[in-house]
């Protein structure tokens, strides 16, 4: 992790240090600034701990939750989450490692309805379109190393983030390029081949029940993100990713 010289350093990546450097910042949250016009807005409270219980048990519930087969540098695996899609008509189709979800609409899901207008307005302007959700199981579910920077969402994606259930960490680095071409690690589109990277210690943020972040300007371009595997944590996490289709 990132951190300040007072905070003892703890063994990575079981026991990270939270993020050291925020600032003050929208609703109630804090900005942290990334550099080269990337940042990350925190909202550790962003909706009450009981409408986020009902928003949990809802969702987990009436979602049409699937565990696709994708592709992981040509071989097929099992996305290691359960996941589902919901899309305003008429956007470009969304395909991400040789999987195309079925788009659902808001229609179907008032809740969701309800939480993307809590989300527009603590971030009016934001115009988001398109919702990926993921479910964690337990702590043996995780997302990979990966950024959300396909094409359809243009060059600076905002990407709006809720919580809901189980704690886990969300871990940002910086991206580092190989020279040769390849397929990014983890999950996505082909892209440059990302360096391992493992010298350089990641921000990590605690994404608490009904919490808020959003990653904004560059990040997308500039940093991967990544939700690792935790043994200890033994309950379900669900998690809303907002995004813009352009
Ligand atoms: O579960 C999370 O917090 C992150 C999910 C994510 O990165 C994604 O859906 O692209
Ligand atoms: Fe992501």
């Amino acid at each position: 992790m990132k951190q300040l010289n007072l905070v003892p350093k703890s063994s990575f990546p079981d026991s990270p240090i939270p993020n050291p450097n925020p600032r003050d910042g929208v609703n109630g949250g804090n900005v942290t600034d990334l550099g080269n016009g990337s940042d990350v807005v925190y909202i550790p409270r962003f909706l009450t701990p009981e409408k986020s219980w009902e928003y949990f048990h809802y969702l987990n519930k009436h979602i049409p939750w699937t565990r696709p087969t994708i592709r992981v540098f040509g071989k097929p695996c099992l996305q290691p989450r359960d996941v589902c899609y919901i899309a305003s008509e008429g956007l470009k189709e969304l395909s991400y490692s040789g999987y195309k979800p079925n788009a659902y609409s808001w229609d179907d899901f008032p809740p969701l309805k309800e939480i993307l207008d809590e989300v527009h307005k603590a971030f009016p302007g934001s115009q988001f379109n398109s919702l990926l959700l993921n479910r964690y199981n337990n702590g043996n579910d995780y997302v990979g190393w990966h950024s959300d920077d396909e094409k359809l969402y243009g060059n600076t994606p905002e990407i709006a983030s809720i919580s809901f259930g189980c704690e886990r960490d969300f871990l940002l680095k910086k991206r580092s390029y190989k020279k040769s071409k390849g397929e990014v690690e983890g999950e996505g589109p082909p892209r440059k081949r990302l360096k391992k990277n493992n010298d350089v210690e990641p921000y990590s943020f605690n994404l608490k029940h009904g919490s808020l972040l959003v990653m904004r300007g560059n990040t997308q371009r500039d940093w991967i993100h990544s939700v690792p595997k935790r043994v200890k944590a033994g309950s379900t996490r669900v998690n809303l990713t907002f995004r813009r289709v352009m």
